[in-house]
């Protein structure tokens, strides 16, 4: 097969579809790999490395969805990409389509094979593709939350761990899920006080047996959370219904029950928020402030990071993209269930229903 891996256009995107090591397994496996020049620059991989991995370089990103079976990359096709689509060409990516119906219909107008990397689904019902990235925004998200909470930046004006004499700072995690656990065990191991609330009681047993005393587990419910968020500093968003729009567990009117400069970190944005109030935000433009309240929502967090990471996605992304490379989309599905997962729109078709409702659509549109 024909593999091309573009540069990512997306607001401070720096993230990349591939590493050299990924063309180096792909060349092995007799396929060959184009790859947009300085595509991996951001990520601290060079034209040289992949020409040396197997790859041809081509200058521009029409080339390489011109001339490439199937595209592997990081973040949903951006409007400038949408014609540069093929008719039948597969895209292995990120694409969150229940939180933008504009993209749903450009990728069912381009009739291509979209898999998403956030419902491929493994037999115990994890996300292997999604995990990674949920580790490193979750563990983000303490730290871009710590620091708006500084005065100069419109937050509270609170230091998590607080100091001696003084108490630290509390935060309220939405989600014990990998995201969620994540951010309270950094949270946590900054000292903040950490309260974390989910619906699965499993997950919150599990946090409740791991985590020191002063994470604390509640059940998530309305009244619960219009009670917490009136003492909480920091609220992050970490909730998740696979691949359908994220709840609105807080809603526009709880902004004025919240102490001003009280910073929400919605991650779950990229699926629509937890957060009525949540817009997405860009790296370069990361927060707004209504009510008082600073909200950081930016849907491609890991993109600060691409060191950390390009190696975290593209260590669990290769052996599906080998196995489409090796087999074609179709029996690649059939044989591996967990992957079938991952297709949501096939030649113009939505085949996923959380997206079909999630627009209020009556039926699968073609
Ligand atoms: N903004 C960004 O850059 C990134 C965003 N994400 C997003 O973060 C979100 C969370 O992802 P993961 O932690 O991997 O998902 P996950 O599936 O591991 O966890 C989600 C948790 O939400 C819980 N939940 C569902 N309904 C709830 C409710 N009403 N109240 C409380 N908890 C509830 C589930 O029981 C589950 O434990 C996803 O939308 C994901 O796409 C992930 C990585 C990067
Ligand atoms: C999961 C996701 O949205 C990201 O890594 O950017
Ligand atoms: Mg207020």
């Amino acid at each position: 097969m024909i593999v091309g891996i573009p540069k990512e256009i997306k607001n401070n995107e720096s993230r990349v579809g591939m590493t050299p090591a990924g063309v180096f397994e792909l060349v092995k496996n007799n396929h060959k790999v184009y790859v947009q020049s300085d595509a991996g620059e951001g990520s601290g991989f060079f034209n040289q490395d992949y020409q040396q991995a197997g790859a041809i370089i081509l200058d521009t990103i029409g080339q390489v969805y011109a001339m490439s079976e199937m595209i592997v990359k990081v973040k949903e096709p951006i409007e400038e990409e949408y014609d540069l689509i093929q008719k039948g060409q597969i895209l292995f990516t990120y694409f969150h389509f229940a939180s933008s119906e504009a993209l749903t219909k450009a990728m069912i107008r381009q009739k291509a094979i979209c898999i998403a990397y956030e419902t491929v689904e493994d037999e115990e019902g994890t996300l292997p593709l999604l995990t990674p990235m949920s580790e490193v925004a979750g563990r983000m998200a303490i730290q871009q939350g710590a620091k708006y909470l500084e005065k100069p930046v419109k937050g509270r004006g609170v230091l998590l761990g607080g100091v001696p004499g003084v108490a630290p700072g509390k935060v309220l995690v939405l989600g014990a899920g990998v995201v969620g656990i994540q951010a309270a065990k950094m949270a946590a191991g900054l000292g903040a006080h950490v309260t974390i609330l989910d619906i699965n009681m499993k997950r919150l047993r599990y946090v409740n047996d791991v985590m020191p005393p002063h994470v604390v587990t509640e059940f998530s419910n309305e009244f619960n959370i219009r009670r917490l968020i009136k003492t909480h500093d920091l609220i992050i968003g970490g909730v998740l219904l696979k691949g359908a729009k994220a709840p609105n567990l807080i809603t526009r009117d709880m902004l004025k029950e919240m102490r001003p400069g009280t910073v929400i970190v919605d991650v779950a944005v990229d699926q629509g928020g937890c957060v009525e109030t949540t817009k997405p935000t860009t790296h370069e433009d990361p927060i707004y402030i209504i009510d008082d309240v600073v909200h950081y929502s930016v849907a491609n967090m890991p993109g600060a990071v691409p060191y950390t990471s390009t190696m975290a996605l593209t260590n669990v992304t290769l052996p599906y993209a080998l196995k489409l490379a090796n087999l074609g989309w179709e029996a690649a599905c059939a044989k591996d269930t967990s992957l079938n997962k991952g297709l949501n729109i096939v030649e113009g078709k939505v085949v996923y229903q959380e997206i079909i409702e999630a627009f209020g659509w009556e039926e699968v549109v073609a």
